[in-house]
């Protein structure tokens, strides 16, 4: 079996320490490296402190000595960083699984130029359920593309940053494909005040942040005497760190190329 040489960016944050944790106990992964920005806390420290079991890995700041001996970055950090992370990685032929959210359209573009380089599995969310649940709501949205009004909520823990999720957003995208919609058009994203009816072409969004909510998504299909509710929740991290495994593995054959969750699990067709 080759062993992947993988190293974390974000290496303190939430998922950043699962990432460590799940590539310390894959028998096909060495932790090969960790980074994090200047200034970010555990910086000269070793990796895996955290586990009370060394790995013999220091988290930099520099990019060089962190990514040193990697096949692969894992990083689930902000767009700013990732971005950064992306430009070296290119030029390295570093393999990289993104799973940082908040990205805009340029961000978006930077990741498919660098895929020309090096190849990228770029995912808002790598939970096997939260992927399946997506071609669900391909499903229903053709089956109820009339009469039935779409509202995507999501809910998260109080220390998230971007809204609405990721995930939340490649739903609505999902739909509003199988509906030969486009989001950027049909997508409602704040009601206040007097606001007309509703639209009956619109896709809302409604965000909810609060305590330590891992991720919780629901789509409502809502119709005149009947409504359908399709709900993904997350009760731990460790599934968006496996899928993150299972991308790397992915990547194992591919020089180049931009990929997403649905190649990682061939959930495509
Ligand atoms: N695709 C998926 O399946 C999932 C995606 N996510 C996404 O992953 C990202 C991280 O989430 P989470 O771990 O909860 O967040 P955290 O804030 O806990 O962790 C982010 C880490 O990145 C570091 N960081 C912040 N800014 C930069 C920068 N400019 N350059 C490099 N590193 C930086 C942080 O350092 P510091 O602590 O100093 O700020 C921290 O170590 C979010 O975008 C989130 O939405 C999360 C879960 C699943
Ligand atoms: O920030 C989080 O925690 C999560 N972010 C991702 C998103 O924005 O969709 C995935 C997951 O929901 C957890």
């Amino acid at each position: 079996m080759t062993e992947m040489n993988i190293a974390i960016a974000g290496a303190g944050g939430r998922m950043g320490r699962i990432l460590i944790e799940a590539v310390q106990q894959a028998d096909d992964a060495r932790l090969a490296g960790a980074v994090n920005h200047a200034g970010a806390p555990g910086i000269g420290e070793d990796a895996a402190a955290f586990l009370g079991q060394p790995a013999g890995v220091i988290v930099e700041s520099d990019l060089a000595r962190g990514l040193a001996g990697a096949q692969y970055l894992i990083d689930f950090t902000r767009p700013e960083g990732t971005l950064e992370h992306l430009a070296y990685c290119a030029e390295h032929g570093i393999k990289l699984v993104i799973g940082t959210t908040g990205f805009d359209e340029a961000g978006k573009a930077a990741i498919a130029a660098a895929a020309k380089k090096t190849a990228i599995v770029f995912s808002p969310n790598f939970s096997v359920g939260v992927n399946v649940t997506m071609k669900l709501l391909e499903q229903a949205a053709k089956a109820l593309s009339t009469g039935y009004d779409i509202e995507v909520v999501e809910a998260h823990h109080r220390f998230k940053v971007d809204a609405p999720s990721g995930t939340a957003l490649k739903m609505g995208e999902v739909i509003a494909d199988a509906l030969g919609r486009d989001l950027k058009e049909c997508g409602v994203f704040a009601r206040e005040g007097v606001t007309a009816e509703r639209d009956p072409s619109s896709i809302g969004f409604a965000t909810i942040r609060g305590g330590d909510i891992v991720g919780d998504h629901t789509v409502l299909f809502a119709g005149i005497g009947e409504r359908i509710e399709i709900s993904h929740k997350s009760s731990s991290r460790v599934t968006y760190a496996h899928g993150a495994l299972r991308a790397c593995r992915f990547l194992a054959d591919k020089p180049t190329g931009l990929f997403d969750m649905y190649d990682v699990l061939s959930l495509n067709g």
